[in-house]
């Protein structure tokens, strides 16, 4: 397993006063979120609330309208968008939509070396996607793509790992799976911050991680106060 390295100083990700909009329409309402390290965050919240949006503003691909967004420099972040917002028919097998998860490592024309694919193999094998592996994305089912998805944020070894909804739509083994992976990144020391409708999420980012609950539009609340580290949440 890759650990991470040792991390620098300053917050791995902070939102301070950010706010998110879609033309006239406010999302994301002076936000101050930073994700306790090293730890699970749940975002609940129903459909609409923002959560998504969240996760896009912390990815980097969408430019908050105001406020501001620390990251660490050079830090590394995976992003498994909700699977309806994933292309279906990627020409793509599965193995190397797995292996795209090394591309950042390895830059634009870096071959893959045995480490790397040992990374993708691991990440395969984590998901049980092993058999599927020669197999195009777009043959797979919905559930099966999922753990595709998965499996190639899994392969980026990001210390910063954000998913959205990973787990709804799949069946009960795939959860499972899932679930397993997501305790995998915080044993490598990851950051991880998933959104859900799934409440039963909420008890497992532990006394030491986070609720937020996502009430929309534009209001974001802490859940819990024992879950919430001091300065985690302004
Ligand atoms: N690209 C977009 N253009 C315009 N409006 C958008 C866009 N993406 C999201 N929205 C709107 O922003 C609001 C928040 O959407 P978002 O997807 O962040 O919510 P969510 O909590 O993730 O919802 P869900 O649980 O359905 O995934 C919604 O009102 C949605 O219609």
């Amino acid at each position: 397993m890759t650990s991470l390295p040792a991390p620098t100083t300053g917050p791995l990700v902070r939102l301070t006063a950010v706010s998110a909009a879609y033309g006239d329409r406010l999302v994301l309402d002076r936000v101050d979120f930073e994700p306790p390290e090293g730890r699970l965050t749940v975002l609940l919240g129903p459909n609409g609330s923002g959560k998504s949006t969240l996760l896009a503003v912390l990815a980097g691909i969408l430019k908050p309208s105001s406020g501001h967004l620390e990251r660490r420099p050079r830090s590394s972040v995976a992003l498994v968008v909700q699977r309806s917002a994933a292309p279906e028919r990627m020409p793509l097998t599965v193995r190397e939509v797995v292996s795209m998860g090394r591309w950042r490592a390895r830059g634009p024309v870096g071959l893959l070396r045995a480490a790397d694919r040992r990374i993708v193999d691991d990440a395969l094998d984590a998901l049980q996607i092993g058999p599927l592996a020669r197999r195009p994305l777009h043959e797979l089912s919905g559930g099966q793509r999922q753990r595709a998805l998965v499996a190639q944020a899994l392969a980026q070894r990001a210390a910063l790992v954000l998913l959205d909804e990973p787990a709804s739509g799949v069946d009960d083994r795939a959860q499972e799976l899932i679930r397993a992976a997501v305790d995998a990144e915080l044993a490598r020391g990851a950051t991880v911050v998933q959104a859900t409708h799934d409440p039963a999420w909420a008890g497992r980012a532990g006394p030491r991680g986070l609720v937020l609950r996502l009430t929309g539009p534009g209001t974001v609340a802490p859940e819990g106060q024992p879950s919430t580290p001091p300065g985690a949440f302004g």
